[in-house]
């Protein structure tokens, strides 16, 4: 660890010790500072001071963020910590679960996420969302892809439908495998196949940033090298936040790494600096396994 932040000047000496054993147990007092570098000059979406609540527990504290166009944020840090909660603020997929309660300010392109007039049929298509399970809907592969465009009005015309699907399944690195049975059924493929047809129909709706939430930890090891391989092609298009468990995978995907702990964003930085010199002393802890 190289710099001595205000924060951890801050830390009580008994916290500095628990950092020495094995385990570490933090009070939230400790977790109030983010560390790093939370903002971007090139933000596609932009986070300020979000507070999250379910009912009267509050799951996310004052959280600041950026994330920048065409770059990979990961979100990382132990069970429960807000990774997911924090990931469906940014396209209001929170709305559906009742008693959750999203404050702050949020924007993308500039523009509200939550203003009163933010349609969010048009928000999430701008704000495309991949889940932790691939979850094909039970159609034809071609009906998984053209389904979006179609509710969206993007497409009609049979022939902008077939554009759309080959252009769609070839950016999700599937059209190869696929293109002979694009009339079979989507669930009929393998769990890596699935979830890049996931993939597809995230994208066939010409999304700006799409979110995935742990895409790939129902995955095999060739499934998830696949996915990643996909994650660093769709960069040049998108922006992109992942949250995931394994930090290797935050390592080989993102340019930015996010750390959350109890609600809080502890320290935010390029992925390098995070997992070669952590600012924050949680960071440090989780990152080399005494907690999480
Ligand atoms: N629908 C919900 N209702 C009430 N509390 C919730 C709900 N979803 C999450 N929480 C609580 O909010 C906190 C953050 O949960 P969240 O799922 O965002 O964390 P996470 O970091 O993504 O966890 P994990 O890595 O285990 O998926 C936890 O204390 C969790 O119990």
């Amino acid at each position: 660890m190289s710099t001595m932040t205000l924060d951890a000047a801050e830390r009580t000496e008994s916290a500095r010790s628990e950092l020495t054993g094995k385990k570490v147990s933090v009070s939230q007092a400790e977790v109030r500072k983010t560390v790093g570098q939370p903002f971007s000059d090139t933000a596609k979406l932009r986070m300020r001071d979000v507070n999250v609540f379910y009912g009267e527990t509050q799951a996310i504290h004052n959280v600041s963020l950026d994330i920048g166009r065409n770059e990979v944020v990961a979100m990382i840090g132990p069970s429960g910590c807000g990774k997911s909660t924090f990931l469906r603020c940014l396209n209001r997929m929170n709305d559906t679960i009742e008693g959750c309660r999203v404050e702050g300010e949020l924007s993308l392109d500039g523009e509200p996420i939550y203003g009163a007039k933010v349609d969010v049929v048009p928000l999430r298509a701008r704000v495309g969302m991949v889940f932790q399970k691939p979850n094909p809907f039970p159609k034809t592969i071609y009906e998984n892809v053209v389904y979006g465009p179609k509710i969206h009005g993007i497409a009609s015309r049979r022939a902008d439908l077939d554009e759309i699907v080959e252009n769609s399944l070839r950016r999700a690195g599937l059209w190869n495998e696929v293109k002979d049975r694009l009339d079979k059924p989507g669930t009929g493929l393998s769990g890596g196949q699935q979830q890049r047809l996931c993939i597809a129909r995230a994208i066939a709706v010409s999304p700006e940033v799409i979110l995935m939430d742990e895409p790939c930890s129902a995955l095999d090891p060739i499934a998830t090298a696949r996915i990643e391989e996909l994650i660093d092609e769709l960069r040049e298009n998108y922006t992109i936040a992942i949250v995931t468990h394994s930090m290797q995978q935050a390592a080989r995907v993102s340019q930015r790494t996010a750390y959350f702990h109890l609600g809080h964003l502890v320290e935010v930085n390029d992925t390098e600096t995070v997992f070669t010199n952590p600012e924050h002393e949680l960071t440090e802890a989780y990152i080399t396994g005494r907690f999480g």
